[in-house]
């Protein structure tokens, strides 16, 4: 069979795609937000406001936001992405070398196809017991902060992909040092103390998370299997960068319902935007402080809109997809019961108090 790939395809390349296309999820309006006021020391505060307001309200009203210019180097982007793909084309065994484990902990390593299931997760912020097992196509690495006492990390031989290890710590570091600026306009956009939600995240119990989805025929993707099966993220924010392949989809926010008391599921949007432009989506952590003021988004990935089952011919490849994901998470001994700012009398706390390690442990077991 003659194998044609769709690399021409850019999800910038068609803006306003297929709007009546039954199969496919309508792209998104999300506006970019350019974050630099808010790094920038000689700016004044009504700039750096507007920074905070734009961001708070792209996040009520999307579960996501899509930052320019987020203190991540554009450069430092480009070169994990080339590190990324260089990884995964190594050959099976220098992979095998740092695998994850076949269970839950620790969190690190390689896990090659089929390995994490994320399905076991889906739906488990609405109380969904039993999901529809829709299997994961992809590849992925997790690394943890290099003074994670509690879980170490898995590297391959250094002399297998020199420079890997500490190109990838220092990305860490520099997600890190993003993640808290965006706390800190949060905070401000919300009205809190101004370094309280960053200060929640200072043992960097983060997870920084490669992932390389394989090339695949898009007819494979119909619905049994996904890229990635629906899910929200277990953390507070999770900074996430796609390439130019696409295929993210987000559900549409259910304005002032908790997604307790959300019962079905709501349409699917594509997310028009790549590297360098940073995605911030919503985990279930964030969700629990705020008193679901702000909802964990539920996201997966398919294959990008142009391609659905009436244009696909058995001569089409969908491309192999890379993405990055820096996964922020609260201090494992943090509560996550609501912040007391988010609770009154008109709306008691909804969320119970649980520890974010055993919050994290409870949804990350059900994915072995
Ligand atoms: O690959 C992506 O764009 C999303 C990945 C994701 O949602 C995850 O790993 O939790
Ligand atoms: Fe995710």
């Amino acid at each position: 069979m003659m194998v044609r790939t769709l690399n021409h395809l850019r999800p910038s390349d068609h803006p306003q795609r297929n709007p009546a296309n039954p199969h496919g999820a309508e792209m998104d309006d999300i506006p970019v937000i350019d974050f630099s006021p808010f790094l920038q020391n000689d700016v004044n505060r009504d700039s750096k406001f507007h920074v905070c307001e734009a961001l708070l309200r792209s996040l009520q009203q999307h579960g996501v936001a899509k930052l320019a210019n987020h203190g991540v180097s554009y450069g430092s982007v480009e070169e994990m992405f080339n590190l990324s793909k260089e990884f995964f084309d190594l050959p099976a065994e220098f992979k095998q070398v740092c695998a994850h484990p076949s269970t839950a902990n620790p969190h690190r390593g390689f896990c090659h196809v089929g390995l994490e299931k994320t399905y076991g997760a889906t739906g488990f912020e609405r109380g969904l017991k039993d999901p529809l097992k829709v299997h994961d196509v992809k590849e992925s690495f997790d690394v943890g902060s290099k003074s994670d006492s509690l879980y170490h990390n898995r590297w391959p031989e250094e002399s297998a992909l020199p420079g890997f290890r500490a190109r990838t710590e220092d990305f860490f570091d520099e997600c890190h040092q993003s993640l808290c600026h965006i706390m800190d306009a949060l905070a401000l956009g919300l009205g809190l103390e101004p370094r309280s939600l960053a200060a929640l995240h200072s043992a960097q119990d983060h997870e920084l998370r490669l992932l390389h989805y394989p090339a695949i025929d898009p007819r494979l993707l119909d619905g049994s299997r996904l890229r990635i099966a629906e899910h929200t993220d277990f953390g507070t924010l999770t900074l996430l960068f796609q390439d130019s392949v696409g295929g993210l989809e987000v559900e549409a926010q259910h304005s002032m319902r908790t997604k307790a008391e959300v019962k079905s599921v709501a349409p699917f949007r594509a997310i028009d935007a790549h590297a360098p432009i940073m995605i911030v989506n919503i985990g279930d952590s964030l969700e629990r402080w705020t008193n679901s003021a702000l909802r964990a988004v539920v996201h997966r990935v398919t294959k990008p809109q142009p391609i659905n089952d009436t244009d696909t011919v058995e001569t089409l490849l969908l491309p192999p997809r890379y993405s990055i994901a820096f996964f922020g998470k609260p201090d494992r001994t943090q509560s996550l019961k609501p912040l007391s700012n988010f609770v009154t009398a008109a709306r008691p706390a909804i969320w119970p108090e649980i520890s974010a390690h055993a919050y994290n442990q409870s949804k990350l077991v059900r994915q072995f």
